[in-house]
């Protein structure tokens, strides 16, 4: 960063990639007021500087991030606010606030899941709930999974707003040693496509369990690209390149990576687990389990054909049997 001046920043959220994203932007000048709901959690991260719930190799540097239980006080003198919290649980961390503790900050949602029983996206819902204007809000898109940022090992994000400038300036405070961010103004089919690649996601880890090997993985996440498009095209028209890394990239990480927390889900659905051991298994949110019945409900009203989407919901759902379900899925994909 070349200003003398530091950014103020809050983080709303303890989990991986709040804490991933903690030490993105501590190699910048910025100064984090980092939100966590656990007592507990914080009183250890201001105690040992690390966050002993996830990703605990990671150093917090005390100097450049206070710790905050109280939501009001983390957004005060705050410029710019993260919201890195699994959607179900967003309106819960932002519990309390007002229109006016929003007023000229520019929100940037790190959440890749839909608000369930609105069924609305992170950025539509936080507008309509505090009048933040879209101008003012950005997504941040992978691929890039918590646990490697950890690693420092080189990954790149896109960071999508309607407003290209101010996905600049949100690219700037998240480029580093290590991570590349780049701005792009497609915020609603960046977010969208993210939401969408976490249930193929799930349909990969499910297929994985029962024992369909790569042949059909390769087919699966190519039939999912195009139902992903037909979907994002259907509900946010707009020229679009699919095949950068937000969408494409993004897909590719989730479906085959064994870090990805929906395939990981999938996985264990697909072995025979119920949603509920599967669930209690990984202390990790699946965000793809809420999405696909979001996606399911949206889809009623624009018919898109989505046969990979519609499996995952009959079995998540519907108790659909996993074997059964893919087995029909399989007379669907070309
Ligand atoms: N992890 C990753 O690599 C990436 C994640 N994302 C997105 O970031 C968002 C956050 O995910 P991630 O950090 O991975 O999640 P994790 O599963 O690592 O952490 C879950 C977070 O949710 C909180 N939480 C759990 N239950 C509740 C509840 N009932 N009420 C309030 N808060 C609750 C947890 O708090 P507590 O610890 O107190 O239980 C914790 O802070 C998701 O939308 C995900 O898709 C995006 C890109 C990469
Ligand atoms: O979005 C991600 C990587 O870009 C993380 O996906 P998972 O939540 O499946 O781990």
């Amino acid at each position: 960063m070349k200003s003398q001046q530091p950014t103020r920043l809050t983080m709303v959220g303890g989990g991986s990639w709040a804490t991933a994203l903690i030490k993105i932007l501590s190699e910048n000048n910025v100064l984090i007021k980092w939100w966590l709901r656990s007592k507990a959690d914080a009183d250890h991260i201001r105690q040992f500087h690390h966050n002993k719930s996830y990703l605990s190799d990671v150093q917090i540097n005390p100097r450049k991030v206070k710790i905050c239980t109280k939501i009001r006080d983390a957004f005060k003198d705050s410029d710019y606010i993260i919201l890195a919290v699994p959607a179900a649980f967003v309106g819960d961390a932002l519990g309390g606030l007002e229109a006016r503790d929003f007023a000229g900050k520019c929100v940037i949602s790190a959440i890749k899941g839909m608000i369930p029983e609105k069924n609305q996206l992170v950025t539509d819902w936080v507008s309509d709930q505090y009048g933040v204007p879209t101008s003012r809000m950005a997504v941040i898109a992978g691929p890039c999974h918590a646990e490697e940022v950890a690693l420092e090992k080189q990954s790149y994000l896109t960071i999508g707003s309607t407003d290209l400038d101010c996905a600049d300036e949100v690219a700037q405070l998240l480029t580093c040693r290590f991570v590349q961010a780049s701005p792009l103004a497609d915020i609603y089919g960046i977010e969208y496509s993210a939401v969408m690649k976490n249930i193929i996601a799930l349909a990969s880890g499910i297929t994985r369990g029962i024992g369909y090997g790569d042949n059909f993985q390769a087919v699966l996440v190519s039939n999912a690209m195009q139902e992903i498009k037909r979907f994002v095209d259907a509900v946010y028209p707009q020229h679009r390149d699919l095949s950068g890394s937000a969408y494409l990239g993004d897909l590719l990480v989730t479906a085959y990576s064994p870090f990805s927390r929906n395939r990981t889900f999938g996985t264990l659905i697909g072995r025979g687990y119920t949603i509920q051991s599967a669930q209690a298994e990984m202390n990790m949110i699946a965000e793809g389990y809420y999405a696909v019945k979001s996606i399911h409900a949206i889809n009623r009203q624009y018919k898109v054909d989505m046969p990979i989407v519609e499996a995952v919901y009959n079995v998540l759902y519907e108790r659909a049997s996993p074997v059964t379900e893919m087995k029909a899925l399989q007379q669907k994909l070309k």
